[in-house]
């Protein structure tokens, strides 16, 4: 069997590496910058994402994405949404003809409103059935620390969904094949968004039931939109819709919950994005998807509120009150 190349050292990256080699596949892990590639090699450590994690001796770390990429039967793409397309522009020329590309990104690009199987597609001029996308509730840090959990492989062929399941299957990951591509990269994407706004709601010191409300009335926004795209509504019931929404919510560990914290304490954009580091994809994706349900007639007002607070200056608490003040409608 061939190693699997996983593009991106960062927090989900590293973790999946860890995941993947566990479940007894070889593992080449593409760092952007030397000094993460050098720590990996010798201390098996990556301090500036999961300090706590010591990875397999199965995970080798590299710069090089073209040595990674040759000869890997499976390609892990784990780097920010809106770099994507740059990225695989340059390493698609070094894919195995038949190798399978996972997608680990929850996010839809910037102006062109694509999801990242799209971006995938199109920039690596492969077939869409040799797309993977991987997605759930997968907070990477809980992940790394072998604490139990599911997810879901989703590719339009079946086949290819389960031997990539074989290839993440360990005591602590449990995943589940599906075939709904569209509803489990919706669902990974808006999650983001609504877990800025929970954010928010938090800093603001609200409680339970408001938090419940935005979860509710976030995941039917997420499905209106979804079942519009050509998604199974029933896939917003499952680990990449509810499953994802709630951990993501709930988590002090989000990313994009902690960002919406900082907006919620009244912080600019550029304020929040100086005090957190990693990635929190919603931040940009909310124009992506607002613009997307635009595009398709769909309703999405918390959506269309995070945009107004992210991008265009919205007091968190005006945008609550404009979403509670919206005309009576039925559920
Ligand atoms: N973290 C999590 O728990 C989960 C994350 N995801 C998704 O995985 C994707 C990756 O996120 P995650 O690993 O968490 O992000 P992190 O912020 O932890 O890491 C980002 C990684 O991408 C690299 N990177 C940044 N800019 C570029 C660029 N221009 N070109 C190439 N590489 C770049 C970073 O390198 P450098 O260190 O050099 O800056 C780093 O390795 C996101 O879409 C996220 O939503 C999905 C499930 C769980
Ligand atoms: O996608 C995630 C958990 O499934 C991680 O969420 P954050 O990017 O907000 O940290």
């Amino acid at each position: 069997m061939s190693h699997v190349a996983v593009l991106g050292a960062g927090s989900w990256g590293t973790a999946f590496a860890k995941v993947l080699a566990d479940a007894g596949r070889d593992v080449l892990l593409w760092a952007r910058r030397p000094a993460v590639a050098e720590a990996i090699s010798t201390t098996r450590t990556n301090p500036d994402y999961l300090p706590r994690l010591r990875l397999p001796a199965a995970v080798r770390a590299s710069t090089d994405a073209a040595e990674a990429i040759t000869g890997a039967d499976l390609v892990v793409l784990a780097v920010p949404a809106q770099t994507l397309r740059g990225n695989l522009a340059e390493w698609a020329r070094h894919l195995e003809p038949d190798s399978t590309l996972v997608s680990l990104m929850k996010g839809i690009e910037l102006g062109t409103t694509k999801r990242m199987s799209e971006v995938i597609v199109e920039t690596a001029g492969v077939a869409a059935d040799r797309v993977v996308v991987v997605s759930g509730p997968n907070l990477a840090a809980e992940i790394a620390d072998e604490q139990p959990a599911a997810t879901v492989v989703a590719c339009t062929d079946t086949d290819r969904a389960t031997l990539v399941q074989a290839s993440v299957s360990t005591p602590y990951l449990r995943p589940y094949t599906n075939d709904d591509v569209i509803g489990c990269e919706l669902g990974g994407a808006v999650k983001n968004v609504i877990a800025l706004a929970y954010g928010m709601t938090t800093a603001m010191g609200l409680g339970d039931n408001t938090r419940a409300t935005l979860i509710t009335r976030g995941l039917a926004e997420t499905a209106r939109l979804g079942v519009a795209l050509g998604a199974d509504p029933l896939t917003f019931a499952g680990l990449a819709g509810l499953g994802d929404l709630v951990a993501t919510c709930s988590s002090p560990l989000s990313r994009n919950r902690t960002f919406g914290e900082h907006l919620g304490r009244g912080e600019t954009l550029e304020q929040a994005q100086t005090a957190t580091r990693q990635t929190a994809e919603g931040v940009k994706s909310c124009l992506a998807i607002r613009d997307l349900s635009r595009a398709h007639g769909v309703e999405m007002p918390i959506t269309e509120q995070v945009e107004r607070v992210c991008h265009e200056g919205a007091d968190p608490r005006t945008a609550m009150a404009v979403l509670m003040s919206r005309k009576p409608r039925p559920e």
